[in-house]
């Protein structure tokens, strides 16, 4: 069999089984119509089937999670674990609490963290884990009893050598601190069992801003291989939660204006550039809406129920840091209008598939979640660092790793693309060199 119908057919059965599982089957499809020139040039990991065993999770656990409400309500939601693959270290990637998680989302995160993880060049395996429970609107006495109820089984799976959970969308801090409090009141410390834990128990400087930072390190070091730079750069960026705000806050301080960012509920455009300070301050401390932030910047526009990628106004550098998804054709359309030269993904898949070949078709650079959110799961690889060896690091040593570990992934991605396919072609760059380092390890370790 040729390689290209070993992948064809590889998709098909995937496509056949989890037909109903459509973000799942965009990316596996995404990964397997980039890989094929590295397999061509290496048979051997078609004649062991290793991409075969790499589709199928190593482990999925979907588990009932009882709570009760302040009312007294008896509630109940579904959690899950996707023990993905773990050749190159314990599983490790996010927990999300969202209504809409569900099992597709799960195993889409989870085999998009394997390359992530891998990319990172630290030893850690892919997993993600979460749960349709929605924390919008719940006190925090409910957000303590959901967090023990699903820690009471998540506990059962986990551990600092065998998988290390972490936050996503609807999980922060808080959330980390109860189901750290869960976790060890079964089963003694254990610091490194978690990350992206409160500074006042062996959370790491810098972790909260790593995502954020390191995107915007990423596409520092695609323009400046440009022989351009970030500084005087209108900048557009979608969500406000944690990767938003950290995106927006380096983006600014690297000279760029950013000209507005959203929530499920709407967008705000500041073209004196957004107050990073004003939406910490609705978005982390008051848990509030971005509607907010008009009332204390009049000159500020607030279009509610609208996605952020329809607005027409000129920008260069797209940073969507929201959900799956987010940019389909007509949103792509009018990037493409709006003079738009850089997308780099903050958000994991935020970029329908057609989109990103109607961007790069357009000239887009794209820069795919993989490789350029890659710096939150390499700073709680530092946690763990720390965590094992009992000392903290500085916030600045901790920010320093994180701007040559962007670097180096910058660097891999571009140097595979040229290797590989064509020059800026960072998807298949992303996507050959994590799979390469994965597809080694398998092959070592034999048929396990
Ligand atoms: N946290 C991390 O370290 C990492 C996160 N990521 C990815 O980044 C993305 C954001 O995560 P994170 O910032 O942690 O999550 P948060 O929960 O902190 O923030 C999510 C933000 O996105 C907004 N949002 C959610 N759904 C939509 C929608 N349909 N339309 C517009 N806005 C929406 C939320 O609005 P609202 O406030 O209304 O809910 C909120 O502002 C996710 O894709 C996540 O997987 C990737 C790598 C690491
Ligand atoms: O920090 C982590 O372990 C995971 C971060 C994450 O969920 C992601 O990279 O998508």
């Amino acid at each position: 069999m040729s390689t290209q119908d070993y992948v064809t057919k590889m998709l098909d059965e995937v496509k056949e089984k989890y037909g109903y599982q459509p973000e799942y089957i965009q990316a596996v499809e995404e990964f397997l119509t980039t890989v094929t020139p590295f397999l061509e040039k290496n048979p051997i990991y078609c004649e062991k089937n290793i991409l075969g065993q790499l589709i199928i999770p190593e482990r999925l656990i979907e588990f009932r999670v009882p709570w009760m409400s302040d009312s007294g309500e008896w509630m109940v939601n579904t959690g899950y674990r996707i023990q993905y693959n773990s050749a190159l270290g314990p599983y490790k990637g996010g927990l999300r609490f969202h209504p809409s998680v569900n099992q597709s989302i799960m195993k889409f995160l989870a085999f998009e963290q394997i390359f992530k993880n891998s990319l990172t060049s630290l030893p850690i395996g892919g997993g993600k884990g979460g749960s349709d429970f929605d924390p919008k609107g719940k006190s925090d006495g409910e957000i303590m009893r959901f967090c023990q109820s699903f820690m009471q089984e998540l506990q059962k799976h986990i551990g600092p050598s065998m998988d290390v959970p972490a936050g996503d969308m609807g999980v922060g801090g808080r959330e980390i601190g109860y189901l750290y409090g869960e976790y060890k009141r079964l089963n003694g410390y254990q610091a490194g069992v978690l990350t992206g834990k409160p500074l006042t128990f062996w959370g790491s400087l810098a972790r909260t801003e790593a995502t954020g930072y390191g995107l915007v390190y990423f596409v520092k070091y695609l323009l400046q291989d440009k022989g351009d730079a970030l500084k005087d750069k209108r900048v557009m960026v979608s969500g406000s939660g944690n990767v938003a705000i950290y995106a927006i806050e380096k983006a600014q301080e690297l000279g760029a204006t950013v000209l507005g960012c959203s929530d499920s509920s709407g967008y705000i455009i500041d073209e004196d550039g957004v107050d990073c300070e004003l939406v910490k301050e609705i978005k982390e401390v008051k848990r509030g809406r971005l509607s907010d932030y008009i009332a204390a910047k009049p000159n500020a526009k607030y279009v509610e129920n609208a996605s952020i990628w329809t607005e027409n106004i000129a920008y260069e550098v797209a940073l969507p840091c929201a959900t799956q998804n987010e940019i389909g054709l007509d949103e792509a359309a009018i990037l493409i209008k709006n003079g738009v030269k850089v997308l780099a993904e903050g958000a994991n898949m935020p970029t329908k598939l057609e989109a990103l070949h109607q961007l790069t078709d357009s000239g887009v650079i794209y820069c795919p979640g993989k490789a350029a959110n890659a710096g939150g799961v390499a700073v709680s690889a530092l946690e763990m660092a720390q965590n094992a060896q009992r000392l903290p690091w500085t916030f600045e040593q901790v920010d320093s790793e994180l701007d040559s570990i962007m670097k180096n992934i910058y660097e891999t991605c571009a140097t595979t693309a040229k290797e590989y396919a064509k020059e800026d072609d960072l998807l298949t760059g992303a996507n050959i060199a994590g799979f390469e380092r994965v597809a080694k390890a398998m092959l070592a370790q034999g048929l396990v």
